[in-house]
């Protein structure tokens, strides 16, 4: 391994975990610890319009989004993309204003292979020369990680290329089964640290800056790590994205959100959304991972802001056409706020 101090690279986070597991929570937790560090951050959303930006506390100008894809396939070249602008801005180089960042974060969708997303540090100069990547840390759901490992191939490879793995949300499982789920963990990736949590809370100096993502490791694992093109993806899944500028009633769409998880509980991967809610001066943000959801009022709508619900479900065998009709007629019947 490099000798880090030695390494005048900007160093990258790659924060991955399947769907809902707590990479933005995780994500909050960096913007606001003390470590006095800027950090430039990038995150990508599967579907068409981002929720989580709009989740991520106050730090709007350093949030380069992505949303038309999955970051590791098609917008690979929007991230190289991002990644040199953000060079340029550091160098004071080019159009954009100069920038000062000391590390980036990318925050990865949770149907993201982290695969690809490591390869750009490696296979394309420019960035390489520039980048060092520090580390992939991978969010495991305690709750519903048996599910996804069992099913999917993208969860399997976020804990098999994590240098960190968080056991996250151990309040919601009994002890037994989170010793399972590690021996499980530890069988895939013996390498990792792992580490449990809750509201992936973890020391700063636990994630960043530990020179943890190791080449040589990786090759063993993928041998065509730095060549490998294409993947496999779960086509089946795939994202409805609703919007509704009309005040909602939040009882009508918990009704048929509940409706719709009796039978598509195991499918629905993730549902959520701030919500412009009829009565309600604040934002509402909602929050689904299969059969569990909750909605708690956020911040109030900024004077500049158009309130507006926005929400996402992804999943297999979404009926869209449902979806919209219900979401539409969440529109209540308006009183002041
Ligand atoms: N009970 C419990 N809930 C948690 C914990 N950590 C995060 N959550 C909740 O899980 C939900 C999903 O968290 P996020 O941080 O948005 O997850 P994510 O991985 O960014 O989700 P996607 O970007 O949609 O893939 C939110 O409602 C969090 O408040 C935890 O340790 N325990």
């Amino acid at each position: 391994m490099p000798d880090q101090q030695a390494d005048t690279r900007i160093p990258v986070t790659v924060l991955t975990g399947f769907l809902g597991a707590g990479k933005t929570t995780l994500l909050n937790h960096v913007l606001t610890a003390e470590h006095g560090q800027k950090i430039a951050v990038i995150v990508n959303e599967f579907g068409e319009v981002g929720i989580d930006n709009q989740l991520v506390v106050g730090a709007d100008e350093e949030i380069f989004e992505m949303n038309n894809g999955c970051i590791c396939c098609t917008v690979r070249g929007d991230l190289i993309r991002i990644l040199g602008e953000l060079m340029d801005a550091k160098l004071g180089k080019g159009s954009r204003r100069k920038a000062d960042f000391d590390r980036v974060l990318i925050e990865t969708t949770g149907l993201a292979d982290p695969a690809p997303v490591a390869q750009t540090f490696f296979v394309d100069e420019e960035i390489a020369g520039f980048y060092r990547l520090d580390a992939i840390v991978t969010v495991v759901d305690a709750k519903h990680a048996g599910q996804h490992l069992d099913e999917g191939h993208e969860a399997q490879e976020q804990v098999a290329f994590a240098d960190v793995l968080l056991l996250n949300k151990t309040d919601l499982v009994p002890v037994e089964e989170l010793q399972q789920l590690e021996q499980r963990l530890r069988a895939m990736n013996s390498a990792a640290k792992l580490y449990r949590t809750q509201q992936s809370r973890i020391r700063m100096d636990q994630i960043l800056g530990i020179g943890a993502f190791d080449l040589d490791k990786k090759l063993e694992i993928d041998p065509g790590f730095l060549v490998e093109e294409a993947h496999d993806h779960d086509d089946e899944v795939a994202s409805v994205f609703l919007r509704e500028t009309q005040p909602l009633d939040l009882d009508k769409l918990e009704r048929f959100i509940n409706e719709w998880l009796v039978e598509h509980g195991t499918d629905t991967f993730r549902y959520k959304g701030v919500l412009h809610i009829n009565g309600v001066k604040k934002r509402v943000v909602f929050q689904g991972i299969h059969m569990l959801f909750s909605s708690y009022p956020d911040r109030d709508w900024k004077p500049d802001e158009t309130p507006v619900s926005e929400f996402v479900v992804i999943g297999r065998n979404l009926d869209e056409a449902w979806f919209r009709r219900q979401f539409a007629g969440c529109a209540a019947v308006t009183t002041n706020t």
